[in-house]
């Protein structure tokens, strides 16, 4: 089953709660909520206050995207604010498994992510300890972006490596993510879509959430 996990950075803040509720109504499997410090990306977004505004309004998961440095610093927080899910970048940290071993230590799944320019081998060693590979389709930063191509062949070089090598962890996709490209995306080997403008960027969250859904059924 393809899980879609809509990514709050593209939804009305103002009304938050409300935006939230509307994708658990409408059939999300994850909530995504993209982190960002000003550091590693170019842009601030949010952190644990808001993770624990929206943790009342939904008993969906919290998929936490760290876009930060010193992620480990954070763990205690984000675990204390009500994330279930928490990804960090390959590219900041300097003790990949120790960090996995803190994020699991506080009763969370724990993911990596890469950036479109960072090989997926770099991954191997880790394979063995994660509940989540996160394979970012734009440069991490901004909503909005467009679907890097380049990125698919990391996608099925993972998905190659859970079958042959008998793992069960998810991959997620993020940045870019709309009706046309999830189909690649899944047909690659991904089960998790996060999709921010292609949801709520939209009059319709329910048919854009269906839209994606339909263009994927069949697939993988
Ligand atoms: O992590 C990020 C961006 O860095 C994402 O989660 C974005 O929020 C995705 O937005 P769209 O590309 O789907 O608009
Ligand atoms: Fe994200």
């Amino acid at each position: 089953m393809i899980k879609l996990a809509p990514s709050i950075l593209a939804a009305d803040f103002a009304r938050l709660g409300e935006e939230v509720k509307e994708v658990d109504q409408f059939g999300a499997d994850y909530i995504h909520v993209d982190v960002m410090d000003g550091h590693f990306v170019p842009n601030i977004t949010l952190g644990p206050p808001i993770v624990e505004a929206i943790r009342p309004v939904t008993n969906l998961p919290l998929d936490v995207h760290l876009m930060i440095e010193n992620p480990d610093q954070y763990i205690p927080s984000f675990t204390k604010a009500g994330a279930d899910i928490i990804t960090v970048h390959q590219e900041v940290c300097q003790h990949l498994h120790r960090t996995i071993q803190l994020i699991k230590e506080h009763g969370m799944k724990a993911g990596v992510v890469i950036n479109p320019a960072t090989p997926a081998e770099t991954l191997l060693p880790i394979l063995p300890d994660i509940d989540m590979i996160l394979i970012m389709t734009v440069n991490p930063g901004f909503g909005g972006q467009s679907f890097i191509d380049s990125t698919l062949g990391k996608i099925k070089l993972v998905n190659k490596w859970r079958k042959d090598f008998g793992f069960s962890f998810e991959i997620e996709v993020d940045g870019g993510v709309n009706s046309k490209t999830a189909k690649r995306c899944v047909d690659a080997g991904a089960d998790v879509l996060v999709a921010g403008s292609a949801i709520f960027a939209q009059e319709d969250r329910n048919k854009a959430m269906q839209e994606i859904l339909q263009a994927v059924k069949g697939s993988n």
